[in-house]
């Protein structure tokens, strides 16, 4: 039996959402990642420091017995953030930073941010505090392409705050094209990314080719095959800047097939074994341990995970349906095989 050994990986952004969803997303995480963000996009968004700790009391009441993991949770930057909720934040070991997003941006975004200028003084605060700011990186425009949208805002927006906060801890999520790494190839350390499975397995063919796959869809939305080869190329490249984040993001089925489908792909139940095949595929089996367990840490400076995580060789194929309190999920990659399996 071939079998491949990491440190146990972390998530540097998950969304496990609520109440009954917890049931079936929480050990699904638990159950391979050491650590998780959790990203706060909930109805209504994780504002404040009392609020992110009660809901990383929610978190901790699904967790089965046996597992370790450590929610990291982001608190959701709004117009009424100010410094001082920054330096309480900044003093609290359970928040990891602030999750950033456009107005409109992306799922459950409608509370996010309508002028990143006016955030200055709040940025000022969190590059004092060293506290890292995690940012959904698209415009909201009506004139601007989704297909344009990550690249607009990192020239827009994303290089002017590297200018004048440089020091300020920034990630940008979900990283989709050229230009987002190359933005980040060329920024300072203090600047990183994540990586999703999806982003570095897919491009918009897997979206719109032969049918619309709305288990594909997923914001910033999966772009052309050129973006997709640049986004493997970095992750290949062994650079630390580039880590992961799974994004893994459960919508119910129903949510999903409809006329106006949700964006988000859940990934949870086969993520590191996505992130294996992708690896694998090319060759690079022996980079997966840095990307997913090493460079995040690293980055965030906490220390890195000695337990171990075991993958044996092994070909399954991913559930075709999750059940939960709400309904079922189709999960990410849903009915297709894989080539790696977590040991159980
Ligand atoms: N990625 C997604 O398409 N969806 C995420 C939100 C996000 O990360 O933008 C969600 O919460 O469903
Ligand atoms: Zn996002
Ligand atoms: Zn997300």
């Amino acid at each position: 039996m071939q079998t491949f050994t990491i440190p146990t990986p972390d998530d540097w952004h998950l969304h496990l959402r609520d109440e009954a969803m917890l049931a079936t997303t929480v050990p699904a995480s638990a159950a391979v990642f050491n650590r998780a963000v959790i990203m706060p996009n909930l109805v209504p968004p994780v504002t404040t420091v009392e609020a992110a700790m009660a809901y990383r009391q929610r978190i901790l009441q699904q967790l089965p017995e046996t597992y370790r993991f450590q929610p990291m949770m982001a608190l959701y930057l709004t117009a009424e953030t100010t410094p001082e909720l920054v330096a309480e934040a900044a003093a609290n070991e359970h928040i990891i930073g602030f999750k950033l997003y456009p107005s409109g941006a992306t799922t459950n975004s409608a509370a996010g941010v309508k002028s990143v200028d006016a955030l200055a003084p709040v940025l000022e605060a969190m590059q004092q505090h060293e506290v890292p700011l995690l940012v959904h990186g698209e415009v909201t425009d009506a004139d601007v392409d989704i297909f344009d949208r990550e690249k607009v805002f990192i020239d827009r927006h994303l290089r002017p705050i590297t200018e004048k906060f440089p020091t300020l801890r920034l990630v940008l999520e979900h990283i989709t094209t050229a230009d987002a790494v190359a933005f980040v190839e060329e920024s300072s350390e203090y600047v990183a990314a994540t990586m999703t499975p999806q982003h570095l397995l897919m491009n918009r063919n897997d979206l719109l080719v032969g049918g619309v796959r709305p288990h594909n869809y997923c914001l910033p939305i999966l772009k052309r095959r050129s973006h997709q080869m640049e986004l493997q190329r970095a992750a290949l490249s062994g650079n630390p800047k580039f880590f992961l984040g799974t994004d893994s993001a459960p919508h119910t089925q129903d949510k999903k097939e409809t006329a106006c489908g949700c964006a988000g792909c859940y990934s949870a139940p086969a993520a590191i074994e996505l992130y294996a095949e992708f690896f694998d595929a090319h060759g690079a089996l022996d980079k997966l341990a840095d990307f997913a367990s090493g460079f995040g840490a690293d980055f965030y400076r906490m220390p890195r995970n000695t337990n171990e995580l075991t993958l044996v060789k092994e070909t399954w194929q991913v559930p075709a349906t999750v059940d939960t309190a709400n309904g079922p999920m189709v999960p990410y990659w849903s009915g297709e095989s894989l080539n790696w399996k977590v040991q159980s």
